[in-house]
């Protein structure tokens, strides 16, 4: 079987595991439909901290959870409801490069916290070397809303200071550790050496994460934009393809009880998104956004 479920005492689906015919396998939880592990030749590819909470409650520490409807803090919780709630497992389909699996959040009790009606499909699809991910939103309130999101992927490393980030030079970003704006990048490669929290905007198709140990992997954005019908100021906003980068470095990392005090070694998150403008949409309209991991 190409996908293996775990349930709870009443039958409930709360983990999927996806598995290639490749040997590529992905862990997706249902809370927060987090992909917790992805494994591809061989090796694990996401980190996931040994202090993760999976009480159904919390946001799970690692992997990728998904941040909807609001990046960082703000009207509502800091990163939104998607990575906290319950997310429908849908099915899962055979495809010829891989296989593929579907799962849903739509609003409820459980979302009321942001008042709007929404639709939103996971896609998930897992073949030998890529892990393409695709986030549909459908507005099917009767009102607009907007929204910024983002796959908040952590990457795993044996060691966080060969990471080399390529792909951001001459991008502007702003800097939350600082409290710099408007900084342009000027290297080639993006490393780490303390604590980082950078927006970068405005990013190319594809971001390479050199991971060290000869392990690359490339971010590529493919229609982080529209399908269907949209109105102009849609089409505008979606072209935003942000990298957020991320470390909490030592002193932070002591401060969060879901991370270990030396995690930060082992990890760097490089997450692709729409978190300047806010994606507005229409009632009945739809956004798509999409993201494809691949092993280099
Ligand atoms: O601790 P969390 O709510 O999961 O957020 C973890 C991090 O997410 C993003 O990378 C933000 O840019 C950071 O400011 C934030 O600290």
């Amino acid at each position: 079987m190409p996908v293996k479920t775990t349930t709870d005492n009443s039958g409930k689906v709360i983990k999927v595991v996806i598995i290639d015919t490749s040997g590529s396998v992905a862990v997706v939880y249902n809370h927060g439909a987090t992909i917790t592990s992805w494994v591809s030749q061989g090796k694990e590819r996401l980190f996931l901290s040994k202090n993760a909470v999976f009480d159904n409650q919390k946001p799970i520490r690692g992997g990728i959870p998904i941040v909807f409807p609001q990046f960082g803090p703000g009207d509502i919780r800091q990163h939104g409801i998607a990575r906290i709630n319950y997310w429908e497992f849908l099915g899962y389909k055979d495809e010829i490069n891989g296989v593929k699996a579907k799962f849903l959040l739509k609003d409820s009790e459980a979302t009321k916290e942001w008042i709007h009606s929404f639709r939103l499909t996971y896609t998930i699809l897992l073949s030998e070397n890529n892990l393409s991910l695709s986030l549909e939103c459908t507005n099917t309130d009767t009102s607009p809303f907007t929204f910024t999101t983002l796959l908040h992927t952590y990457f795993r490393t044996l060691d966080v200071s060969n990471v080399k980030v390529g792909g951001l030079k001459n991008l502007k970003y702003n800097d939350k550790v600082t409290k710099q704006e408007n900084l342009v990048e000027d290297r080639e490669a993006v490393t780490v050496s303390k604590s980082e929290d950078r927006i970068y905007y405005n990013a190319p198709e594809t971001v390479i994460v050199d991971l060290g140990s000869n392990e690359r992997i490339s971010i590529e954005k493919k229609n982080f934009n529209d399908i269907g019908k949209y109105d102009t100021s849609v089409l505008f906003t979606i072209t935003w393809f942000i990298i957020v980068f991320w470390n909490p470095w030592e002193e932070l990392s002591k401060g969060m009880s879901d991370f270990g005090d030396e995690e930060y070694k082992e990890m760097v998150c490089v997450e692709a998104g729409t978190v300047g403008e806010p994606i507005s949409l229409e009632p009945g309209y739809e956004w798509k956004g999409e993201m494809t991991l691949t092993v280099l």
